[in-house]
């Protein structure tokens, strides 16, 4: 928690580490998890509680180390089952242990307070505090559901504008506070799903079940995906199942015929122009080389590259070249060249937030500005790094209508060579069973509370000249 604080640590990043270093594992770990994950997710929740417990004292007159303190309380109280007298009594040792014995009857008090009302109680009176006149309840669903209220809000915009009913925002807000299971990716032509699951049965005793969509998916019941012998040869890897439909996508979106082709258009030479760390390009470059396809994965940052370098080691040699450097160069360096490209850009990620349990607390509308002109400026590059009748696809974990349609539209709109293809067909032409609720198009946009992905978004652009 400190780390995550004060170092702006990854969690996810942080306590693998932790938990190999002082020896935790089994049930212990899972519980250790759950603490921390927990309490990082859904402080905005136990913030509003704990508000409510300190006699009016503002929260930020705490030390941050005792706020902790009380969240991971309040966490155990409200949403793990641990007794309340152990959560309060662990607490206040925790306390004395980080801070001295200066906090510890405060921590007592507010935990035993925090303790005397179930969390539905709770979840009525701060979210009654946070819309006292009754007449905003997306501020309502931001505190009980723990996200900050600018997030709460473009997802709820988000649902509208790809279709679906703005009383959504309740289970879409509840599906980013479950954890997701681990899902796998037999990486065709290099592990089968089959040979995948026996493995997968052998060494964490419990068979995986088939993805929902992608023919490549299995989640896993228990066990570190780190531990098959698969995933650490890099034929498989862990992928959310919305990540592998796109890059399953783009390799299936219909091409156009390049001006002086004659037969099957090309289909040679793909892209992934933001690879890093690598999931959809060891994706992609499986499927490349199963078309006798080559992929060329570019990632600005080195450290990055060398991360695409490692997922794609499976694919055999003379597929995919790892290049580092910006890919709004491509465009201007290799004009016309590529039949597929993915733009999977930077973004703020506002999919993926049942994943990374701090980030919804430090993005900030800001981040959106810088992100949009460089979204803006990589798919531009990919659209010229493109020969006529190829296609690039779109794509970003997060379903902010800024990032992802408006992005799209303003760069339509500027050039009079792009062809808007539907999406909805390429992406349902991948899935074993049929994908809910896509709507009409041409966009796609996965949701975690209606598909189980992450918030993925896919447009699919076709180079007409
Ligand atoms: C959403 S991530 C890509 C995830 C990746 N496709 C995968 O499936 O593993 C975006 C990536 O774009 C990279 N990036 C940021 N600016 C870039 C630029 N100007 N050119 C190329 N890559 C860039 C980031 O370093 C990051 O690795």
């Amino acid at each position: 928690m400190r780390q995550v604080a004060e170092s702006d640590a990854y969690a996810n990043l942080v306590l693998p580490g932790l938990l190999r270093e002082r020896g935790i594992s089994g049930r212990d770990a899972a519980f250790a998890t759950e603490l921390a994950y927990g309490t990082l997710r859904l402080r905005g929740r136990y913030d509003a509680v704990l508000a409510l417990c300190t006699n009016g004292r503002p929260l930020e007159s705490l030390d941050a180390p005792v706020l902790d303190v009380l969240r991971l309380g309040a966490h155990q109280i409200l949403g793990m089952r641990v007794p309340s007298h152990a959560a309060v009594s662990e607490s206040v040792a925790l306390a004395r242990a980080v801070t001295g014995p200066g906090p510890a009857g405060l921590v007592n008090a507010v935990l035993r307070a925090v303790a005397r009302r179930p969390l539905e109680e709770w979840l009525e009176a701060i979210g009654d505090a946070a819309d006292p006149r009754g007449a905003d309840a997306v501020a309502r669903l931001a505190a009980t559901e723990s996200h900050p209220a600018w997030i709460a809000r473009a997802l709820r915009q988000s649902l509208v504008a790809n279709g679906r009913p703005a009383d959504e925002l309740g289970e879409l807000l509840a599906a980013d506070n479950t954890a997701p299971h681990v899902t796998l990716v037999a990486r065709p032509g290099l592990v089968s799903v089959d040979e995948l699951v026996a493995e997968t049965e052998r060494h964490t005793g419990t068979a995986p079940r088939a993805g929902r969509w992608s023919p490549c998916a299995l989640v896993l019941r228990g066990g570190d995906p780190a531990d098959l012998p698969a995933v650490r040869a890099a034929a498989a890897g862990a992928q959310d199942e919305g990540s592998q439909l796109v890059a399953l996508a783009l390799a299936a979106a219909p091409l156009g015929a390049a001006p002086d082709g004659e037969g099957a258009p090309a289909d040679a030479s793909w892209l992934d122009l933001c690879a890093g760390p690598g999931g959809k390009a060891a994706l992609l470059g499986a499927l490349a080389h199963e078309r006798g396809a080559h992929l060329l994965a570019n990632e600005v940052a080195p450290h990055r590259a060398r991360l695409v370098r490692r997922s794609v080691a499976a694919v055999p040699r003379g597929t995919v070249e790892v290049r580092t450097g910006d890919g709004r160069d491509l465009g201007t360096d290799h004009p016309g060249r590529f039949d597929r490209v993915m733009v999977d850009a930077p973004c703020t990620g506002l999919g993926a937030l049942r994943r990374r349990p701090e980030s919804r607390w430090r993005r900030t509308p800001e981040d959106l500005a810088g992100l949009g002109n460089l979204q803006r400026d990589l798919l531009s590059s990919a659209l010229d790094a493109t020969r006529t009748g190829g296609v690039v696809a779109y794509v970003t974990c997060s379903p902010h209508v800024a990032e992802t349609h408006v992005v799209v539209e303003d760069v339509v709109r500027r050039r009079d060579d792009i062809e808007v293809l539907d999406a909805t067909t390429t992406m349902q032409s991948v899935t074993a069973t049929p994908l809910p609720g896509l709507g009409d198009g041409p966009y796609v946009q996965l949701w975690p509370h209606l598909h189980g992905t992450d918030a993925m978004f896919l447009a699919l652009l076709r180079k007409t000249r």
